[in-house]
């Protein structure tokens, strides 16, 4: 969402997914009572004609059945930090047994969940976050093999000491991503998710040169956006509402009440209040 703020103009409504309840209805595809999942923006009430979107993700879908589970994981592990996990990790990285991955961004809700799955395939699997009490969480639950504090650690020589990585999947960029392409295997793959590190930046960083481990390590770096794969949203929901009923995912929400707090959660998360999906109750 950060990513793309800067390209909305003052006075509009800001973006976001919401799960919202059809109250009223003259489209028989979205009946009365049903739970759907849209990209309305930051607002209470939304009238929509079922099409369009703010940031081209799947129009207005109705949320499959889930059982037991929570709504609300139709805007995490069931949704569209669910699926970024999903693509981005399988379809970029290509993680096989034995290999080693790295997330950054790790106890939020894409890098918790990419740890997770890296784990199902059979990769030793090291997370990097902000936190020792989020460290705890990734290792202690999640099963992650290692943890690194990027705010505590001596950050190079901890990513030293886990290397050579496999894969890594980026959600922050900037130094902390050129200091682990330093430290990658032959081949290793990087899936570009997003850049949180500079989405408050107002100058232009200095550059670390990527190129030579790239160009010795004959890295492959691909930039994604999970719009990639609408054509198999729903694959992706399955699998993972699967691996969630089998025990093998497990996922947290930081959950703030109040449509009047949605900003202070909103800063709270780029802070890294947050440990796993930030949503707000409204
Ligand atoms: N490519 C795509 O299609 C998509 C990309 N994204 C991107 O994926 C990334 C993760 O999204 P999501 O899981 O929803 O995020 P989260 O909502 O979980 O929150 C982001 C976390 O990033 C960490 N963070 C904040 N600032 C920094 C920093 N300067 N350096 C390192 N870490 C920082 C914080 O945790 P900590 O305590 O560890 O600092 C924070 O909790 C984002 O960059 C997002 O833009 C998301 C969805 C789709
Ligand atoms: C779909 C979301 C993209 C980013 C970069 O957050």
């Amino acid at each position: 969402m950060r990513a793309y703020a800067p390209r909305v103009k003052t006075g509009k409504t800001f973006m976001g997914s919401q799960v919202a309840k059809i109250v009223e209805s003259k489209n028989s595809k979205f009946p009365e009572g049903t739970y759907i999942v849209g990209e309305y923006g930051w607002k209470t009430h939304t009238i929509s004609n079922g099409k369009g979107t703010v940031s081209g993700l799947p129009s207005a879908w109705i949320i499959p059945d889930i059982g037991n589970l929570p709504h609300s994981l139709a805007l995490g592990v069931l949704g569209m930090p669910g699926n970024t996990a999903y693509f981005g990790l399988l379809e970029l990285c290509q993680p096989k047994a034995g290999e080693t991955v790295i997330v950054t961004g790790a106890a939020g809700a894409v890098g918790s969940h990419v740890g997770q799955i890296a784990k199902i395939k059979g990769c030793r699997t090291v997370g990097v976050a902000g936190s020792d009490e989020k460290g705890k969480w990734l290792v202690d639950e999640l099963g992650f093999d290692h943890f690194i504090n990027y705010k505590k650690d001596d950050l190079r020589s901890k990513i030293k000491e886990f290397a050579p990585y496999d894969c890594y999947f980026d959600n922050v960029g900037g130094e902390i991503s050129s200091m682990i392409m330093a430290y990658m295997s032959l081949y290793g793959r990087i899936s570009v998710c997003g850049a949180i590190s500079g989405y408050n930046d107002t100058t232009v960083p200095k550059a670390t040169i990527v190129q030579y481990p790239l160009l010795f390590n004959q890295l492959r770096m691909e930039g994604f956006v999970v719009q990639r794969w609408v054509d198999r949203w729903f694959e992706g929901v399955e699998q993972n509402k699967k691996w969630i009923n089998e025990g093998k995912l497990k996922y947290k929400e930081t959950v703030t009440h109040g449509f009047e707090n949605m900003y202070a959660a909103f800063a709270d998360m780029l802070r890294g209040g947050n440990t796993g999906k930030a949503i707000v109750k409204v």
